[in-house]
């Protein structure tokens, strides 16, 4: 599933946040979108997801102009949200979420946990007995069954150790390399580079510059005009 995201005008109340953000994520490919604290990353899928309305612009899937439906509608469309934080349920057990969340489709629950072996050792847990990784593991699991064409991940390896936070990453990269559509939201630029195949940087609620993972391995200073102000803070 291809995203084209034109023109998007989103923000809180009388206050807008993205002043009109453009950029493509074409099937099977991976975009990572990198802006600092408060830039409006978590708005920006937020409003691609319908969990936020836009105030102006286009969300096409495929062409299909989703934006302003309601989350259930986009979701039904092909498009799922591991959202900032994780949002497990504490009282739930893993193969509690699992079942829950299910839906037929090529993503079944042996399947998503061959991907995420963790998670099987940890069937029995509950929510609020998991580690930050496995609950990160387990909000990648309840995305992936709910049979998504476009994954959008908010921050995935945020709190994360190093180790778990690699693994989350090469799991992602396995999705993308599968041929998912995957929009990724991230803070470090390596961490993005882990994953996408494109980088979009976010600032002052616009695209300021669009480049591929290659161009930014070639010159990382590329990142600078965006990010430079948070990794001094
Ligand atoms: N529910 C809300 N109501 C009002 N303002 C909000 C709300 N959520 C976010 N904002 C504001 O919108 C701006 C963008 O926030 P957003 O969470 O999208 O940024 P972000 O880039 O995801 O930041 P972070 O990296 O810290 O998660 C910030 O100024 C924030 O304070």
């Amino acid at each position: 599933m291809t995203l084209l995201v034109e023109g998007l005008r989103a923000g809180y109340g009388g206050g807008t946040v993205l002043h009109g953000v453009d950029l493509s994520v074409p099937e099977g490919t991976a975009l990572a979108v990198l802006g600092r604290n408060g830039a409006g990353k978590t708005t920006l899928v937020h409003a691609v997801c319908g969990l936020l309305r836009p105030k102006a612009g286009s969300v096409r899937l495929d062409g299909e102009d989703l934006a302003g439906r309601p989350a259930h509608r986009v979701a039904r469309a092909g498009v799922a949200l591991v959202p900032q934080g994780r949002r497990v349920f504490a009282s739930l057990t893993v193969a509690e979420h699992l079942r829950l969340t299910r839906r037929k489709g090529e993503w079944t629950v042996p399947r998503v946990l061959e991907l995420l072996p963790r998670l099987g050792e940890r069937r029995r847990h509950r929510g609020d007995q998991l580690s930050g990784g496995e609950a990160q593991m387990l909000a990648i699991a309840r995305a992936l069954l709910t049979q998504p064409r476009l994954l959008l991940l908010d921050e995935p390896c945020e709190g994360l150790a190093v180790d778990l936070a690699d693994r989350v990453r090469a799991v992602v990269a396995e999705l993308a390399r599968g041929g998912l559509t995957v929009l990724l939201v991230e803070q470090q630029p390596e961490h993005a580079l882990a994953v996408a195949d494109r980088v979009a940087l976010l600032a002052d609620g616009v695209v300021a510059a669009t480049h591929t993972a290659a161009e930014l391995r070639a010159d990382p200073t590329l990142t600078d005009p965006v990010l430079r102000v948070a990794s001094h803070a």
